[in-house]
This record gives structure tokens, C-alpha cells and sequence, in this order.
């Protein structure tokens, strides 16, 4: 896995020890890195407020946030470098790859917050919750692993409950609204996206996937 060629950006981000450059290396070894915690991975994690900020929340956690794009990802290294925090890495990689960096049962929850929808029909193998992506999620995560999904968007939102439901995940704690609903601690750590939306009035929707009994 090479990163990609820009390299402003790749001279900046390489200084901090929060991005992991050869991330394969650590497949089925991330408790060598972080010790003995919980993995929690954030897939497409933007600028990282989410992620950091949980992190500084729950020291007995170990967060991974992974992200394509160069520029967002640099905001996101800096924030946890800059809080000091190292129960925290970043992966600069695509997720169609995520298989390549993480274990069978490795990652104990994935956050997916405000992911692409790809709205057109023709694209809907791109959506991070296609079931593709989810029998890969299935691998990495233990029977009973979980995935929170927010979104402000409705069509991926359905979308996203069915290709659930036919994988196998069972769903609990939906909300149609998540910021005039009773989830206080789901919504007191927002995401960039989300604190723009609901800066908008916007609603937020969200569930919670149970990852299924491994057959
Ligand atoms: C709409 S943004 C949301 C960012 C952040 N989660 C938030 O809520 O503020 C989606 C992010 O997912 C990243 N992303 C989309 N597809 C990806 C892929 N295949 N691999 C890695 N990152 C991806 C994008 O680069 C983008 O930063």
C-alpha cells in the first residue's frame, strides 16, 4: 500500500506517529500497538472530530479513523497530535482494501458517520453499507460487534437498513431524528458534517448493527 503522490502533504503528515504508513504490517497485531483495549474504527472519518474526540473521552479505547483523502486526513492527525492522544491512528487507504489491515474479529464497533451516498442506482456497490462491505465488516468484527451508522440522508439511510437486515445484522436504537430524540450520548460528540447539518436544521438519522453469529 504507497501513498499517494502529494507531497506537500505527505512530507507533513509522515512527522506525526499518529498516521501509520505500512498499515498491513499490524493485521491481527493491533493490540502489539495499542495493548490490550477494545478496537473501535472509524471508516471515512473526514476531519476527524468524531474520532479525536472520543479518543480523549475513552482512554481504555483504541480508535483507528480510516480516510482516502490527504487533505481531511491532515486535519485529523493534527487534532489527535496535537491533543497528545496515542490510543489513536490514523490509516490513509481506501476502504474497498480494509480487509488487507484488519483480522478476523479484530475491530470490536465501526463508526460509519456520514458516508457518500451515492445516489445514483449504478452506484450502489460503492455505498459503505452495500453488502459487500458488510461481509467484509463481518470478518473483522466478533459475533455481537456492532456498527453505528449516521446519516442525514433518508434514501441511504433505507438503503442501508435493508442491506442490514438481509445480511444478518440485527438493528436496535433507530431514531428518525437523533439530535430531538432521548440517545443524549449519541448525539453529544458531532462530526463536522453532522454540525453543519444540524447547524441547517437538518435531521439525523441513526441505528446501531449487531454483527450476526459467524456461520
Ligand atoms: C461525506 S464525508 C464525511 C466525513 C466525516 N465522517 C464527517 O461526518 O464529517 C465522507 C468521507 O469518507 C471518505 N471516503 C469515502 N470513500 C472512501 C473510501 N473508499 N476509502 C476511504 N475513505 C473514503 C471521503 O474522503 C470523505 O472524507
Amino acid at each position: 500500500m504507497r501513498l499517494r503522490k502529494k507531497p506537500w502533504v505527505k512530507d507533513e503528515i509522515v512527522k506525526f506517529d499518529q498516521l501509520i504508513e505500512t498499515p498491513e504490517e499490524y493485521k491481527g497485531k493491533w493490540k502489539e500497538r495499542f495493548g490490550n483495549n477494545p478496537l473501535y474504527v472509524e471508516l471515512g472519518t473526514g476531519k476527524g472530530n468524531f474520532i479525536t474526540t472520543l479518543a480523549e473521552q475513552n482512554p481504555d479505547i483504541s480508535f483507528i479513523g480510516v480516510e482516502i483523502r490527504e487533505e481531511v486526513l491532515y486535519s485529523a492527525v493534527k487534532k489527535a497530535a496535537e491533543r497528545n492522544l496515542h490510543n489513536i491512528a490514523f490509516l490513509w487507504m481506501d476502504i474497498n482494501k480494509i480487509e488487507e489491515v484488519f483480522a478476523e474479529g479484530e475491530v470490536a464497533r465501526i463508526y460509519l458517520n456520514f458516508s457518500d451516498p451515492w445516489p445514483k442506482s449504478g452506484h450502489a456497490k460503492r455505498r459503505l453499507t452495500y453488502r459487500q462491505f458488510l461481509e467484509k465488516y463481518k470478518v473483522m468484527m466478533p459475533h455481537g460487534g456492532e456498527i453505528h451508522m449516521k446519516t442525514d440522508n433518508e434514501k441511504l439511510f433505507e438503503f442501508s437498513l435493508n442491506e442490514f437486515c438481509d445480511s444478518g445484522f440485527r438493528l436496535k436504537n433507530i431514531t428518525f431524528d437523533l439530535h430531538h430524540s432521548q440517545f443524549e450520548e449519541e448525539k453529544s460528540v458531532m462530526t463536522e458534517y453532522e454540525q453543519k447539518f444540524v447547524n441547517l436544521g437538518m435531521k439525523i438519522y441513526r441505528v446501531e448493527a449487531i454483527s450476526p453469529i459467524k456461520e
